[in-house]
């Protein structure tokens, strides 16, 4: 969004600054965790653009903040194909699992060099693509079947970690992002404790509630709920190369707005793998948010492509899973579910 056109109304130069400064709080705020002014100025900055709106409507642009409070609800989610399918993960559990896993990988690309993988995190959340046309967010939809999911924009723009428009300069003309919508532990138990004082049903887990708050036809209670997004994967990409890796993927993803999380890393081969799900087991409490794993995907493009996929999962990665600690809870809700 260039600057306002010379010699624009002053509401006009207003209403463009306070949008652009209102969008970097946000990003500093949901995207850095690094807060850059207390929420009381964000607030009065952000009644003086909505007046600013009230009094001028074509100032409501598409990517300016106060199109982050939800509207009226939806009749129902329509159906939106993905061009480029959200495919599935193998899961490992064991040592072995993971050492035979790299020594597919080594196999397929017939090399005996130790293999570069990106390693990260697997959040808990639910799996959606958003879509970028000339660095705006146009569509977001969640993974359905893989091939046909439900069009969630509505709600998705009111999740203030995902950015209404993609920053830089290296901006392509199409892009689809794919991610995790999910909820912090915290905001999670904010969450439940309002349902109890408004006397409604708790949520079983924090992925429950985040789809839960991503399947309201109303986003106005989508507002509501502090979902948070990370993204991990890329879909259609026009008008520019794709990084040559997983790693430069993320990086450029970083540098566009777009929410990556720092718990990644670049190791080699299968002691590399484990050494890296050792270390998250670590601190996998002390997380803000809940994982059930930790994804290795190997890292060089050209390599993924070489590799391929086995009926929908791709043979370049594989989710590594930690052992099931709630074993009581799946119990009973399984109960709960039959009876
Ligand atoms: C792009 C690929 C296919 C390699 C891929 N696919 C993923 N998923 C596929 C299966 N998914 C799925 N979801 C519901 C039902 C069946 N499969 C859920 C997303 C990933 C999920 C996470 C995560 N959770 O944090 C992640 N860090 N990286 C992923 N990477």
């Amino acid at each position: 969004a260039g600057p306002p056109p010379v010699g624009a109304a002053d509401w006009l130069v207003r209403a463009h600054a306070l949008r652009d400064e209102l969008n970097r709080h946000n990003h500093a705020y949901y995207v850095l965790d690094e807060p850059s002014i207390p929420d009381a100025e964000y607030d009065r900055l952000f009644q003086e653009l909505q007046a600013l709106e009230t009094a001028h409507p074509e100032l409501a642009t598409p990517d300016s903040p106060t199109q982050r409070v939800g509207g009226a609800p939806l009749p129902q989610f329509d159906p939106v194909r993905h061009d480029i399918p959200m495919l599935s993960l193998g899961n490992g559990f064991s040592d072995e699992d993971i050492e035979a896993f790299d020594k597919r990988v080594m196999d397929g690309l017939e090399t005996l060099q130790e293999v570069r993988y990106a390693a990260e995190l697997k959040f808990d959340g639910l799996a959606i693509s958003l879509r970028y046309v000339d660095g705006l967010l146009v569509q977001a939809a969640t993974r359905g079947d893989g091939t046909t999911g439900e069009n969630v924009t509505a709600n998705i723009r009111t999740v203030r970690a995902i950015p209404l428009r993609l920053h830089g300069t290296k901006i392509p003309t199409v892009l689809d992002v794919r991610g995790e919508v999910l909820m912090y532990k915290q905001d999670f138990a904010r969450l439940n404790q309002r349902q109890r004082d408004a006397g409604q049903k708790e949520f079983a887990n924090p992925r429950n509630a985040a789809a839960g708050s991503l399947r309201q036809l109303d986003s106005r209670i989508t507002a509501q709920r502090t979902l948070r997004f990370f993204a991990y994967g890329i879909g259609v990409l026009e008008g520019m190369d794709m990084p040559a890796s997983h790693s430069a993927l993320l990086d450029w993803y970083q540098e566009l707005g777009l929410p990556v999380c720092k718990e990644r890393a670049v190791v080699t081969g299968a002691a590399g793998l484990l050494a890296f799900f050792r270390g998250i087991g670590e601190k996998r409490e002390q997380l803000p948010y809940e994982i059930d794993g930790v994804v290795y995907k190997v890292d060089r493009l050209d390599q993924q492509k070489h590799l391929g996929f086995v009926s929908r999962a791709p043979r370049f990665a594989l989710a590594h899973k930690f052992p099931a600690q709630e074993a009581l809870t799946q119990v009973l809700e399984i109960e709960v579910q039959v009876g």
